[in-house]
């Protein structure tokens, strides 16, 4: 090699922290009980280069920190039961604290736990929870404190993944485009079937840094300032969006004629917007899961033709499909 690295001109972007902290937290409302169970992200930015450049670590909150304030504040946040306010927090928390950390970025994976139906309480147990589903809250939140650490802006994005659905009718594709390569016959009636990754974005917030660190107060741009305030449908409203989005793509997959898993996806899309005001923009990401109709002609049963008489499928578990797109309020 003819360079040597410190002939190289570069310039640096970086960001560190600690990945994969779990933590079940457990709320005891008296004999009711509220458990979350959160892997939780944390990442920071700012003056950090030297860290890199010159194997200078004073300026390292070592992830190992980073770690410990994820759980200190699973402890005292009153925000730890919604995923969104406890990342904001989070966030605020580690900006506030380290005066040349500019950025943090929070990601919160919650898994499901659900009260355990039981005949005697009509909300389920008081303290004894079920998985109900292998699909993910996401809640990606960025608090951002480069216009001064009085003035922090949050972004949050929120979502699911890996909610598994499908269905055996209602769903038809044809008239897309044949030629050379079209093996595909058209069908106006198969199973639909994805997995689900859903995100959407609020509206940033302006969050006032809380006087002691166990209060977040927020206020939505355009709107009063308050506690818990801002617009119907935002980021204060997060697990209300949350059950409406998860209702909404359910009952759209369910309900809707299916032109295509495109058509679908739109129309989910645009019923969150719609419902939400404190929407900015939704993404789905949906693979479309094939399951074939397996032909029997050989052993002269009929399985294939008309398609809505298939009975016996083969799952197919690669190649998928892959449909996405991102619908924006104007
Ligand atoms: O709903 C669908 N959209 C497509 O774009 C497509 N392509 C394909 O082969 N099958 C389907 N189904």
């Amino acid at each position: 090699m003819s360079n040597t690295a410190a002939q190289v001109e570069t310039t640096l972007s970086a960001r560190y922290g600690k990945d994969k902290v779990r933590v079940l937290r457990v709320v005891r409302e008296g004999k009711w009980h509220h458990v979350v169970e959160y892997n939780v992200t944390a990442l920071l930015e700012g003056d950090i280069d030297v860290s890199y450049t010159e194997a200078d670590n004073s300026v390292i909150v070592a992830t190992d920190s980073i770690k410990n304030i994820t759980y200190y504040l699973a402890k005292v946040s009153p925000h730890v039961l919604i995923p969104e306010r406890f990342a904001l927090h989070l966030g605020t928390h580690l900006v506030s604290r380290y005066p040349h950390i500019h950025k943090a970025f929070i990601t919160i994976e919650q898994l499901r736990w659900s009260r355990i139906p039981v005949t005697e309480e009509q909300e389920g147990h008081t303290h004894a929870f079920f998985r109900d589903g292998q699909d993910k809250r996401i809640v990606k939140a960025e608090v951002d404190a480069t216009a001064g650490k009085d003035k922090l802006i949050g972004k949050v994005t929120s979502g699911i993944s890996d909610l598994l659905v499908l269905k055996t009718t209602g769903s038809a594709f044809t008239n897309f485009i044949r030629d050379t390569y079209t093996t595909l016959a058209e069908v106006s009636d198969r199973i639909f079937s994805t997995s689900v990754e859903l995100s959407y974005t609020f509206a940033p917030v302006e969050i006032k840094p809380p006087s002691d660190e166990q209060k977040l107060e927020f206020s939505v741009p355009g709107e009063e300032a308050g506690v818990i305030g801002g617009r119907e449908g935002g980021v204060w409203d997060a697990v209300e969006v949350a059950g409406r989005a998860r209702g909404v793509t359910m009952d759209v997959f369910a309900e809707d004629d299916s032109a295509s898993v495109q058509a679908t996806l739109f129309k989910m899309a645009q019923l969150i917007i719609a419902q939400n005001a404190g929407v900015q923009s939704v993404t789905y990401v949906l693979p479309n899961k094939h399951y074939i109709p397996v032909d029997m002609k050989y052993l002269d049963v009929e399985n294939v033709v008309p398609p809505s008489s298939a009975e016996v499928f083969m799952p197919i578990a690669a190649p998928s499909g892959l449909i996405s797109a991102t619908i924006s309020r104007k």
